[in-house]
């Protein structure tokens, strides 16, 4: 009989799970939380007393419309012209909202609307005398994403303040420049009896829509994906290092165990897939951009410690993502180990043992001795079981990237798992912003593959660049639209990074003109004296490099205003402040919206530094900054590399790139940059507050027990 968790149910009828268990405990169905099996019958039995939308909403009944009409027709309010292109037409000329006009034009035309420039202006007049006379409401509206209350009035022939009434009515407060969602769209809109559409925007470069649908016969069984979290030294790296270390088999065939970031063991001749970064940040950096790569969560808790912070924490991401629990109480060997008291303090979370009449899996485990790991596996093999994790391995591969990195020797590397389909060398594929073809497959014992099925993980090389750790990837038919598409993709990336971080500034003035996106610069000049103002303007003016043009778009004496700065964000330009300060408020604004606010005593100096910027001849300036410090605890040395010291991060963090001071008894004793950083045995990028971590010196292996090291970056600041 299928069967499914009340939270997947209470998934696919938008519903919180909590109201479903609740609906089920009234009706008698024996459940205790959201991770509890329900099965078809209690479904029906549950749905008798839902309202008809819902019951329309599970899976395997009929999609939901995307078009929802509204309850009762107004016919006496309907127009007679009542197409939907009527009502693109009229917002394409639409009067003050220029901006908006390109979209919609865009929209109307991507599907297939014919009504070119000169029937727009032809109907530009015809709205304009609609505006004299009566407006006609449309029958139908249409909208992407989200409107604001005022272009919703406009679409609905409406004045603002009819709609917020509507709105207040609803008991909505909302200005007119708020944007409102689609059930109040749709409320507002249905109340006029106004049909309203969403429409799709088709987004060329989202590779989801390049993925291959499954036939459900296609389907066959994954081995389901793990992710391990838990407190600090509670044992999630030596019991990742467990399980590997007794369940590889595959070394025997001549591989050597790589750290590609994810590893596949086999239990009963089913294969289970670990990812190898513990901890919740890795989990939680990857959700965030998307990636559901996890099935099941080990939480790590220590017999002889119990729920600590970090326990709680974890278990919150994992209830947040909506993945199975198993509880791994470790350290079960120590003697004053408690496992019963984990149980208990896990009670208050909703982790409820079995045993107890909850259905959280409780596992006693010891990492170290490998006392209990079997039948750890035993129960993700049977939580998997329960999940019915099926994926399709003969389409073309999609899934995600574990980790990736750029290799001296081999270039682009990236460790990617694959989730659906098949992943070939040769394969032309897309990865998050980069692209190329498969040259390479190593799998995680060190052998080289030519294929890897779903749910394993496979580290490739032969892209373009370096991925990050949560980008989907997709295999292409072909290697020209796979290109196409990864190079769109890059373009986006930059430019979205562009729009977020700068607005012209003097330090990137050079690098923009190089790229041929500044023809002319923008100025605001401000002075204390009219004589000066002009005297600026008239010197700026006269700059003359490389066909860029000096526009100087609003002067003024006196302070630089939150006005000006406004002016400035809104149509991108620098301010030229002469004997003047920005007052505080404007100097906030300068900093919210990334405004480049110059100030200046000599004329001179002014025409200098822009001049040199143009040129891009302007120095950085560079601060420094601390980033962390760490406590050595103990050293040691090896030869050929030298001293290590066995630090602890007690503040920050310490990264592999940055420069690093010793400090004994508060003297500097060395000041250099940082040759190793490890943790364990594995080379880090960066490390944590709080973590234990290996560093090498360059160049100093004097350093002892008790000394401090100082990690700083040196940052390049804008300059005033
Ligand atoms: N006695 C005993 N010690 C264990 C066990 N598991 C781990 N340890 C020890 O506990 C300490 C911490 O283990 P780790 O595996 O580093 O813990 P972790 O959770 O990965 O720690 P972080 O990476 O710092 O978050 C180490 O000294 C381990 O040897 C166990 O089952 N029994």
């Amino acid at each position: 009989m299928p069967k499914m968790r009340v939270y997947e149910y209470a998934r696919s009828v938008n519903r919180p799970s909590k109201d479903v268990v609740a609906d089920l405990k009234a009706k008698n169905i024996a459940v205790s939380n959201h991770m509890s099996v329900i099965d078809d019958e209690q479904i029906a039995q549950l749905e008798q007393a839902q309202p008809a939308k819902k019951q329309e909403e599970r899976p395997g009944g009929n999609r939901q419309t995307k078009q929802s009409k509204p309850k009762q027709g107004n016919e006496a309010s309907r127009p007679q012209n009542n197409n939907q292109k009527t009502n693109q037409g009229n917002k394409a000329q639409g009067n003050k909202q220029r901006g908006k006009k390109n979209n919609a034009q865009q929209r109307s035309q991507q599907r297939g609307g014919n009504h070119g420039p000169g029937r727009r202006g032809k109907s530009n007049k015809n709205q304009k005398r609609r505006t004299k006379e009566a407006p006609k409401m449309p029958e139908k509206i249409t909208f992407a994403g989200s409107l604001t209350v005022a272009e919703l009035a406009e679409k609905l022939t409406k004045s603002t303040s009819e709609i917020i009434k509507k709105l207040m009515g609803l008991g909505v407060m909302a200005t007119k420049n708020e944007e409102l969602d689609k059930t109040s769209i749709e409320l507002i809109a249905h109340d006029f009896g106004v049909e309203v559409e969403e429409e799709e925007v088709i987004d060329e470069l989202d590779i989801e829509r390049y993925e291959e649908a499954d036939d459900p016969e296609d389907l066959q069984e994954r081995a389901p994906v793990v992710t391990i979290m838990g407190h600090v030294d509670h044992g999630k790296t030596t019991l990742l290092d467990g399980i590997r270390k007794t369940k590889v088999t595959d070394t025997e065939a001549g591989g050597i165990t790589q750290h590609i970031g994810a590893y596949q063991v086999e239990e009963d001749g089913k294969r289970v897939t670990f990812l190898d970064t513990p901890g919740h940040a890795a989990f939680t950096t990857m959700r965030a951009r998307g990636a559901q790569a996890t099935d099941i969560t080990i939480l790590v808790v220590a017999a002889d410690d119990g729920v600590m912070p970090q326990t709680v924490e974890a278990l919150n991401h994992a209830k947040a993502a909506e993945v199975p629990i198993i509880v791994a109480v470790n350290k079960t060997d120590k003697e004053n180990a408690n496992p019963d008291r984990v149980m208990q303090e896990l009670t208050e979370y909703e982790l409820v043992p079995e045993a107890w009449g909850g259905d959280t899996i409780f596992v006693n485990v010891s990492a170290v001795n490998g006392g209990g790991i079997d039948e750890l596996l035993e129960m993700i093999l049977l939580v998997a079981e329960i999940e019915e994790l099926k994926a399709n391995p003969s389409k073309r591969a999609q899934g995600t990237v574990v980790e990736a990195e750029l290799d001296r020797g081999r270039g682009p590397v990236a460790t990617l798992l694959v989730q659906g389909g098949t992943l070939k060398v040769g394969d032309p594929i897309v990865v998050g912003y980069t692209y190329g073809r498969v040259r390479a497959m190593m799998s995680d014992v060190g052998l080289r593959v030519t294929e890897a099925g779903p749910s394993t993980p496979v580290e490739v090389t032969g892209l373009n660049g370096v991925p990050q750790a949560g980008d989907q990837f997709l295999v292409f038919a072909d290697e020209k639209k796979a290109k196409q598409i990864g190079e769109g993709r890059a373009i986006r990336a930059k430019e979205a990074q562009r729009k977020q971080t700068s607005r012209v500034s003097l330090d990137d003035l050079y690098n923009q003109i190089q790229e041929g996106e500044i023809k002319e610069i923008n100025l605001i000049i401000k002075a204390d004296v009219q004589g000066s103002v002009e005297a600026v303007r008239g010197s700026l003016e006269k700059i003359d490099v490389a066909g860029v043009k000096v526009n100087v778009i609003h002067t003024g004496v006196g302070a630089v205003t939150e006005s000006d700065v406004i002016l400035a964000s809104a149509s991108n330009a620098i301010i030229i402040g002469f004997n003047v300060r920005p007052g505080t408020n404007a100097k906030q604004t300068a900093e919210s919206e990334n405004v480049d606010v110059r100030l200046y005593r000599v004329i001179y100096n002014a025409i200098e530094e822009i001049e040199a910027a143009m040129k891009g001849l302007l120095d950085p300036e560079y601060e420094e900054k601390v980033i962390g410090h760490v406590e050595v605890r103990q050293t040691f040395k090896v030869s050929r590399i030298g001293t290590i010291a066995g630090s602890y991060v007690t503040d920050g963090k310490i990264t592999r790139n940055a420069n690093a001071r010793v400090m004994r008894d508060g003297v500097v004793i060395y000041d250099g940059t940082i040759a190793d950083l490890k943790r364990f045995k594995d080379d880090v990028r960066e490390v944590s507050n709080n973590y234990e971590c290996g560093i090498t010196l360059a160049k100093f292996n004097d350093v002892q027990e008790g000394d401090t090291i100082e990690a700083y970056v040196m940052e390049e600041v804008p300059r005033t």
